[in-house]
């Protein structure tokens, strides 16, 4: 086998480095919704190829060239890595930590280089500074892979771990060991040359692991928006139906389905124009969401009209839920664009349902919203701002029906 230059070695580094930035990049642009995160990322494994390519031509580039800038961009790296993981999350990596970071690893560098301090405490400042990398993001990355089952959040932990690892071995080696010289960057020991090959390894595993999570979670964002309506942010009519269906047939509980309506909406739409008509529907939304609990399914059933499906819930409860809808939206004016506040009621058709060993017509979807239906329908018929229970008889009428249908058309 060839024996490996560590220069050249060190030129494959800077390659990769760029190489899984400019991919980075690309994908920032191409994944809706996380590509800030991407952009992070690659700006961290930039730098890093710029370190390489700083150490790779020092010498002939003088001495200082690759221990300052070479090493300061070295600490700028895990910054931008540990950024694009809280970014990734929704949040913003707090400014202590970052300064903290960069004041462990350039405070270190600079005086090494100006204050004459001896080049150990340069190695220990930016080997901290990457131990917080590790520590901070393989705390964040093993909740998300907890929480997501993701084995691309899989591979980027072990990346850090390894890397938290390496650095405390490195610490270790410092102290205890042969001290700075035996981890300056090119030296040419086989203890170097193998770890600039794993680093180089880890650079393109982790932004395999970072790219593949990104892409996953990019995925996750369009079909939630496919399902969620443009106005309101509610789900659409065929995705309420989709998971109340899927609900449905797994659930043992009880449970109560709402159709809600605004009243008079005609009338919003005639006097003050359809813009303030949408204003008052992205209110109504907003309350029902707002009044609802995080496992209840809200969608826009069409125009004016929402329906809300309500698991694990009795008639009781429904019964309260359906008049508080009432209430609140009496008590909580809409906006129009001038400020002033907009009356408006909400009239409300509710059914509950129990599944019994033997009778399970009522937890048909299209049994439900009919009965819901025809609550509402009377809701408005007993004159509008109030809450109505779907009645007996409704419901008997409509099981009736669905036992008439043919077996094909049956549930
Ligand atoms: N601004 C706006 N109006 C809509 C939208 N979708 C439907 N509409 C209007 O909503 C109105 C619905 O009116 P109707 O079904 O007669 O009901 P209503 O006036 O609320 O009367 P009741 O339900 O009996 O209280 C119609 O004028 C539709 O044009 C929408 O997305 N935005």
């Amino acid at each position: 086998m060839q024996a490996i230059d560590p220069a050249t070695l060190m030129l494959a580094a800077a390659m990769t480095g760029f190489l899984s930035g400019a991919f980075s990049l690309m994908a920032a642009k191409a994944f809706a919704g996380v590509g800030a995160s991407a952009r992070d990322w690659g700006h961290g494994t930039l730098t890093l190829g710029c370190a390489a390519l700083l150490w790779f031509l020092t010498p002939p580039l003088p001495h200082w060239v690759g221990f300052v800038l070479g090493n300061s961009m070295v600490v700028l790296t895990p910054v931008f890595l540990l950024r694009a993981i809280y970014c990734y999350e929704g949040d913003r990596l707090h400014k202590t930590t970052t300064s903290l970071m960069l004041a462990l690893g350039l405070g270190s560098i600079f005086s090494a280089q100006w204050a004459e301090a001896p080049t150990t405490l340069a190695v220990a400042g930016i080997a901290l500074a990457h131990l917080m990398f590790s520590v901070l993001g393989g705390w964040r990355l093993y909740w998300q892979g907890r929480r997501s089952g993701s084995v691309y959040c899989l591979v980027i932990f072990m990346v850090l771990v390894i890397v938290g690892l390496a650095t405390l071995a490195r610490l270790m080696v410092l102290l205890f060991g042969e001290g700075a010289a035996a981890v300056a960057p090119v030296a040419n020991s086989k203890t170097q040359i193998a770890a600039i090959a794993v680093i180089t390894l880890l650079v393109i595993a982790g932004t395999f692991g970072f790219l593949g999570m990104v892409a996953e979670r990019s995925r996750a964002l369009i079909l939630e928006n496919a399902n969620r309506d443009a106005l309101t942010g509610v789900l659409t009519r065929g995705a309420f139906y989709e998971q109340a269906e899927r609900l449905l047939s797994k659930t043992e509980a009880p449970l109560v389905l709402l159709m809600l309506d605004i009243d008079h909406f005609k009338r919003i739409n005639d006097t003050h124009g359809h813009p303030t008509g949408d204003a008052v529907i992205r209110h109504a939304a907003r309350l029902i969401q707002r009044n609802s609990r995080t496992n209840d399914l809200v969608g826009r059933y069409g125009g004016e009209e929402f329906c809300v499906l309500l698991p694990s819930c009795g008639l009781v409860e429904g019964r309260r839920i359906a008049e508080r809808f009432v209430q609140e939206a009496a008590q909580q004016p809409a906006r129009v664009a001038s400020g002033e506040p907009l009356p408006w009621t909400l009239s409300v058709g509710y059914v509950a349902a129990v599944k019994t060993e033997g009778k399970n017509e009522l937890f048909r979807l299209d049994t439900l919203i009919a009965a819901a239906d025809a609550a509402l329908y009377e809701a408005k018929r007993q004159g509008r701002n109030r809450a109505i229970q779907a009645s007996q008889a409704e419901l008997d009428s409509l099981v009736r029906q669905h036992a008439r249908l043919p077996a094909g058309q049956q549930a």
